[in-house]
């Protein structure tokens, strides 16, 4: 039985608790929340993981593996002290990565403590091709992500444009995946994950967009290179509790933490 710290219980978190009820192999054993999301969270633990504490910080015992599901400022607060101690951890943030220094210090830590870092592909298909099709060489890596207006909401698409009221379709980032994971932190998970498994942070062009007339979260990746070329488009169901992330990233983050535990993984 693996007991589990979850990092995060939002959107997210709470639908990932709600898969793992039956999961006899898997316990959540702590839920990490800040301060003044802690009353809320005892609430969904006392209906989804009775045997959870809800903390501030992750358990410094008793914790054999750690998921972020919280958000970028997560991974220095929760994510790197935990690997530093040598427990794993698995990182739905991957945006979080778009800040100088960031990798290398999650490697740093992973090494120190002999445990590994895993970033989920979260909301994304095809990481799995794309990180193969590095090995032999990439020319090019393009991702567009679109979304309903709604879900730009909070983010700098708000800048001199009325969400509430777009007509057309309309682009509103257009550059790196490094730029747009920083600018666009709970939009832009994806562009960091493609660029990291690809071409990285500064070579990735990334182009994100309002769109009134799709009520999906859909992401489109091309790439091109020595293995050939391929094109995904992935028309994603976004979450009731938070439209700007797509279900698949729950199931991402649920079958990461069940390979940890079967005895065959693909
Ligand atoms: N890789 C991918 O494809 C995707 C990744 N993501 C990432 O997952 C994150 C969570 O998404 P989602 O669940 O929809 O977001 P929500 O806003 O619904 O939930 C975030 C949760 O994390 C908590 N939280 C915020 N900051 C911290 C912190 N420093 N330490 C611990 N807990 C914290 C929040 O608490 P409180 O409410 O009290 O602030 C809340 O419980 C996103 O911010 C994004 O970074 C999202 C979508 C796709
Ligand atoms: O969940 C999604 O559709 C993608 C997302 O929010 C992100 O990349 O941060």
């Amino acid at each position: 039985m693996l007991s589990i710290a979850l990092v995060g219980c939002g959107a997210i978190g709470t639908a990932v608790l709600e898969l793992l009820q039956a999961d006899a192999g898997l316990s959540v054993a702590a839920i990490v929340v800040p301060a003044a999301g802690a009353v809320d969270a005892q609430a969904v633990a006392s209906r989804l993981a009775p045997r959870a504490q809800v903390a501030g910080a992750v358990p410094t015992e008793g914790i054999d593996l750690v998921v972020e599901a919280a958000g970028h400022a997560a991974i220095e607060a929760h994510v790197l002290p935990a690997l530093k101690r040598g427990v794993p951890c698995i990182v739905a943030s991957v945006g979080a990565l778009s800040a100088e220094g960031l990798p290398e210090q999650l490697e740093a830590a992973a090494r120190d403590g002999g445990t590994q870092v895993q970033l989920i592909a979260g909301a994304i298909g095809a990481i799995d091709a794309l990180a193969a099709a590095r090995v032999g060489g990439l020319a090019l890596v393009r991702y567009t992500g679109r979304k309903p207006p709604h879900a730009w909401k909070g983010t700098p698409a708000e800048e001199g444009r009325q969400l509430d009221t777009l007509a057309e379709a309309t682009v509103i980032f257009e550059g790196s995946a490094r730029e747009a994971a920083r600018r666009f932190p709970k939009n832009a998970n994806v562009a960091a994950t493609v660029s990291l498994a690809g071409l990285g942070l500064d070579a990735t062009t990334v182009r994100l967009i309002a769109d009134p007339a799709v009520a999906e979260n859909v992401h489109t990746v091309e790439a091109e290179g020595a293995f050939g070329s391929f094109e995904l488009t992935m028309r994603n169901q976004p979450l009731a509790a938070n439209p700007k992330t797509s279900a698949l990233t729950v199931y991402s983050a649920v079958r990461a933490l069940r390979s940890r535990v079967a005895p065959l993984v693909i």
